[in-house]
């Protein structure tokens, strides 16, 4: 457990026109100061992602879509398959964000779905999951947690990654305890093994990141806010 390498991943949500390959090229020459020690993944806009490979794989860092469908190809119009993300230069693939739970009503069975597509086209799925402040106040952090776990994880899947957001961190400010993380991390450590990265994200700042990838079984962090500045994230990836 100990030795999986860091991740750091930033998620630029729908933030990011062709005038943030500046962002790319800043964090660029920030992280050549020295070896960075963790994987470094940008997870931008679709529009964004063909663009950005190249100087995203001339600095070392990944690139990676923020959602796909569950079929390979087809009639569905607006939407973008794994196999589209993997030729424009995409690795992994997040999936289940609790704001396309929310906002595009996907479930762990649609997401499940979407996971066996990406890995059918050699991405890696990073699969969120996360209880909502209400579930927290009543003590079922865990239960849904692992609920969401169980629902959305393929069963025949070895390569992958699990992000736990509490959705009541996201863009809020507010953080769980440390505590509070390492016993949600242990209990996804405990149902994915040993060589799955298990990420936290929900509010990660320069600030707090040190504190927050210290803790037992944070392998890496999931970013949104503060990962559409060079300086920022480079805050994080520095911590790591
Ligand atoms: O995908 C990233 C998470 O939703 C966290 O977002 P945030 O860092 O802005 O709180």
């Amino acid at each position: 457990m100990e030795d999986i390498r860091k991740l750091i991943v930033g998620n630029w949500k729908m933030h990011g026109l062709k005038s943030a390959l500046d962002e790319v090229d800043r964090l660029a020459e920030l992280c050549s100061r020295g070896e960075p020690k963790a994987d470094i993944l940008i997870c931008p806009p679709a529009t964004l992602l063909s663009e950005m490979a190249k100087p995203c794989a001339d600095a070392g860092f990944l690139v990676g879509g923020q959602t796909c469908h569950h079929k390979l190809k087809g009639a569905y119009t607006g939407e973008i398959s794994a196999e589209m993300l993997k030729d424009a230069g995409a690795t992994h693939v997040i999936l289940g964000h609790s704001e396309r739970r929310l906002y595009n009503g996907e479930t762990n069975e649609q997401v499940k779905a979407k996971a066996e597509a990406a890995i059918e086209v050699g991405l890696i799925p990073i699969i969120c999951i996360g209880e909502t402040r209400m579930e927290r106040d009543s003590g079922q952090a865990v239960a849904v947690v692992s609920q969401f776990l169980a629902g959305s994880i393929p069963d025949e899947i070895e390569d992958f990654v699990v992000s736990y957001e509490p959705l009541w961190a996201i863009g809020t400010g507010l953080v769980p305890s440390p505590g509070e993380i390492a016993e949600i991390h242990m209990a996804i450590r405990q149902r994915v093994g040993g060589d799955i990265p298990i990420l936290y994200g929900g509010s990660v700042k320069p600030d707090n990141a040190e504190r927050l990838l210290s803790i037992a079984n944070v392998n890496g962090a999931l970013v949104g806010g503060a990962s559409l500045k060079a300086d920022d994230f480079y805050g994080i990836i520095k911590a790591a």
